[in-house]
């Protein structure tokens, strides 16, 4: 057993929880890629899992940038340490320590969601740090969701006392970062293990594959310094809402329409779907639809397009459909909801393909593999409905009461997938 070898161990200079493939892709990436000898210490956000793996190989793992024409590996080194989120101990050390500046999150759109476990994590590591009077810190949230920082923000603060000291410090030291990031990162499978083997003569149990491709937008204050991501590549803006619209609503969107009719279609990878020359004409359609709204110049959202195009299409990237469908409760606002609002605002008629998403979406939550507890309940009254009008009705209430107008034509694509068209 060779496993990838250690030659560096950064001071720790950053915080982070949810360690799952994407961090490992994109924040972390950048961080070393930043080149200024900063480390993390990242948490597990649920599942011990990632940490006792990544553990028994001192924290170093392979990643794989995955083109359309090949491999190629680098060794990741700057996780300086992992724990079991539930270290309880080791999460405050960490985040009293005046030398970390920034807490990084990856914890899906679900880990936001009223109960969720993160922003009390994330509060309990504040009131570590307010207790040893480390100063302030940055918090980037890092998921796929719009003003992510500022929906963390109210999070936490919801979970704070009003008028207590923690209350007021959060609010005057504590910078919530929001971010827009982008790359494309299945969950890594034994194929990808056996190909690192075959790449570095490595043993690595937790390696991760990517795409070439990434991108990071981030918007707000470092009030404790960070790593220089900008030497990365990421970019600092002052308005983060352009960027967030650009990549939810044309390559999140394009996943949740290829996830819901793909999966219907009996196609298992994102590749395999856009090859599908009905799903891509479908797919082309709510582009058109979504992106007259979006706030860039014609040139620049045909070169996201034509970035997309090509990203999809890497067939050598085996993204799942299936993980895409999850939690289409939480993702779907965002991706769908909020381009379709805009329309609406805009005098637009909603677009034939974004209502087509709902309903192969309904239908998703009527089959087998449906993962998505924020859903629980509208998965009853679908089972319950008998009519198309009565599950848009459902859809519609579930998840945008104020365009309940729209029962009649979401019903219509409903019953158009009933009789086996696109919708
Ligand atoms: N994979 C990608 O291509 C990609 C790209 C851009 C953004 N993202 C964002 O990153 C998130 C994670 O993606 P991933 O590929 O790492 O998934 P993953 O399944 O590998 O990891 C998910 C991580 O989130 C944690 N988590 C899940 N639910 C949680 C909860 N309720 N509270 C706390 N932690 C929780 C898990 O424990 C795990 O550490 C996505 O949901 C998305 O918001 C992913
Ligand atoms: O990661 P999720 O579950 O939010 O969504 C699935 C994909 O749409 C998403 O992971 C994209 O691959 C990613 O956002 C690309 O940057």
């Amino acid at each position: 057993m060779i496993s990838p070898p250690r030659s560096v161990r950064h001071p720790v200079r950053v915080a982070h929880l949810g360690l799952g493939a994407f961090h490992r892709a994109h924040q972390a990436w950048y961080t070393q890629l930043a080149g200024d000898g900063s480390g993390i210490a990242a948490f597990t956000g649920r599942s011990a899992e990632a940490a006792r793996v990544l553990a028994a190989q001192d924290a170093v793992y392979t990643l794989v940038e995955r083109g359309a024409e090949g491999d190629s590996a680098t060794l990741m080194e700057v996780l300086s340490e992992v724990h079991d989120g539930a270290d309880t101990e080791a999460w405050r050390r960490v985040l009293a320590d005046p030398e970390v500046g920034v807490l990084t999150l990856t914890v899906t759109e679900a880990g936001y969601r009223p109960g969720s476990s993160a922003p009390a994590r994330v509060l309990d590591g504040l009131l570590a740090r307010h207790a040893a009077g480390a100063g302030g810190i940055a918090v980037v949230s890092c998921d796929n969701l719009p003003d992510n920082g500022r929906v963390l923000r109210d999070a936490v603060l919801a979970l704070a006392d009003p008028g207590s000291d923690i209350e007021a410090w959060i609010r005057s030291e504590v910078s919530f970062v929001s971010s827009m990031v982008d790359r494309i990162t299945p969950a890594t499978t034994d194929a990808d293990r056996e190909a690192v083997r075959r790449l570095t003569g490595w043993d690595d149990a937790a390696p991760v594959v990517t795409e070439p491709f990434a991108e990071w937008v981030l918007a707000g204050s470092f009030p404790a310094g960070r790593p220089a991501w900008d030497a990365a590549g990421a970019r600092f803006v002052d308005d983060i809402a352009p960027y967030e619209r650009r990549k939810l609503w044309l390559l999140n969107a394009g996943h949740s329409l290829l996830a819901y009719h793909g999966l219907a279609a009996g196609h298992v990878t994102v590749a395999q779907a856009v090859a599908d020359p009905a799903l891509a004409e479908e797919l082309e359609e709510l582009w058109s639809e979504q992106r007259t709204e979006l706030p860039f110049d014609t040139a620049t959202v045909n070169e996201a397009l034509a970035a997309l195009r090509s990203r999809f299409g890497n067939a050598r990237i085996e993204h799942r459909l299936a993980q895409i469908a999850t939690d289409g409760s939480q993702k779907l606002g965002p991706r769908i909801l909020d381009p379709l609002r805009s329309r609406l605002g805009s005098g637009r008629d909603p677009g034939r393909s974004q209502l087509g998403v709902l309903a192969a979406w309904a239908e998703h939550l009527a089959g087998p593999d449906v993962r998505d507890a924020g859903a629980a309940e509208l998965v009853e009254r679908l089972r319950d409905a008998t009519t198309a009008r009565e599950r848009a009705g459902a859809v519609l209430s579930a998840l945008a009461p104020d365009l309940t107008d729209l029962t009649d034509p979401l019903a219509e694509r409903i019953a158009a997938r009933q009789q086996g068209a696109l919708a």
